[in-house]
């Protein structure tokens, strides 16, 4: 494992990672990317790191820069600074070189609403430069049975659902075998049954050796089917590397089953112990203290303690702690 694929949270006060020659191992990279929109700061000197073959879960807050980013890195958007390489090729100069390479589902595909969904994508595949006349047509069918839309597909565009018109888009992501397939926000606008789907798809694309680039608001999701995970706050990225890495830094806690939770909850308090209710108990982040002296403060002020265990950190406790404001 390299330095830039442990885990790293970037705080604006630390030093940046040493930049290593990483085009064999990263799928995309970004160095110091940057976008302002005015006064706005969207994304903030952003150093993300995609290895190959993983599936990175950007997560993020509405707002915290996720959709600038992945529009960056795919050229739509033209950075106010920094540089992005994608599958080894400097990005936007040339664009036209890797983005055959890489399927996406961006914000906004343009499909025309009055085309029926094949057309749409008969239209979409006459640009693919690895399909021809003859294997247009069979290439167009397997993307649209693998989304789930065949039935749909000879009605208009601008008859579809949100999550309908959120499956086209995936079909045209996935017309021909990519090397690496961005997906913004894939699952909204789908049912359950569609957001099953498209965690399918993204063990699928991950069991052929592709990597995944895919934002979420849905930690359970990102839980679920990333690798590798970058978590965005506010325009910078303050954490990225392996979920199982990002999951462990969370620190163990301790739950307590008690009848008295708020009682608890106070009488720890008061002893500089950093605790909450959660789901119904008291929930004791054990950096500075240890299991024992939580239950013998708890028995000391009289707090009946039926039950005590390890709990394990979830990521959105580690999403909630890295996204709190300072302010
Ligand atoms: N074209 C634009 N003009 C002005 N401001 C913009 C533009 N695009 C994005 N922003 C601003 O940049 C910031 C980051 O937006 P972005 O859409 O990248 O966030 P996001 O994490 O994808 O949010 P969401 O989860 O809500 O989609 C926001 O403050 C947004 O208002």
């Amino acid at each position: 494992m390299t330095d830039a694929l442990r885990v790293d949270r970037v705080g604006a006060e630390e030093t940046a990672p040493t930049p290593v020659d990483t085009s064999d191992t990263f799928a995309a990279r970004t160095r110091g990317l940057r976008k302002t929109y005015g006064s706005t700061v969207a994304v903030a000197d952003v150093d993300l790191a995609v290895p190959h073959g993983a599936v990175v879960g950007v997560l993020g807050p509405n707002g915290s820069g996720k959709t600038t980013t992945i529009r960056m890195l795919l050229g739509l958007t033209r950075p106010t600074s920094g540089e992005v390489e994608l599958l080894g090729c400097e990005v936007p100069e040339h664009a036209d070189r890797v983005l055959p390479r890489v399927g996406a589902l961006v914000e906004g595909p343009g499909f025309h609403p009055f085309l029926s969904g094949r057309q749409n994508l008969l239209r979409c595949a006459a640009m693919e430069p690895h399909l021809t006349r003859s294997t247009i047509p069979g290439a167009v069918g397997d993307a649209l049975d693998r989304v789930g839309l065949s039935r749909a597909a000879d009605r208009r565009f601008r008859g579809y659902s949100l999550g309908m018109k959120q499956r086209l888009g995936l079909a045209a992501a996935l017309l021909v075998p990519r090397e690496l397939v961005v997906l913004d926000e894939p699952t909204n606008g789908l049912d359950p049954a569609g957001t099953k789907e498209v965690r399918r798809i993204i063990a699928e694309l991950h069991g052929a050796g592709t990597t995944v680039l895919v934002s979420s608001h849905l930690l359970s999701e990102v839980e679920a089917t990333c690798t590798h995970v970058a978590v965005m706050h506010q325009g910078s990225l303050v954490a990225q590397g392996e979920l199982a890495g990002l999951l462990e830094s969370g620190g163990p806690t301790l739950l307590v089953s008690t009848p008295d939770v708020d009682g608890g909850v106070e009488a720890l308090r008061d002893n500089r112990i950093a605790a909450s209710e959660h789901q119904g108990e008291i929930r004791v982040e054990l950096t500075d203290v240890d299991a024992p002296e939580v239950i013998a403060e708890l028995v000391r002020a009289g707090i009946g303690v039926h039950e005590a265990r390890r709990g394990r950190t979830g990521l959105e406790d580690v999403f909630a702690r890295l996204t709190e404001d300072e302010s």
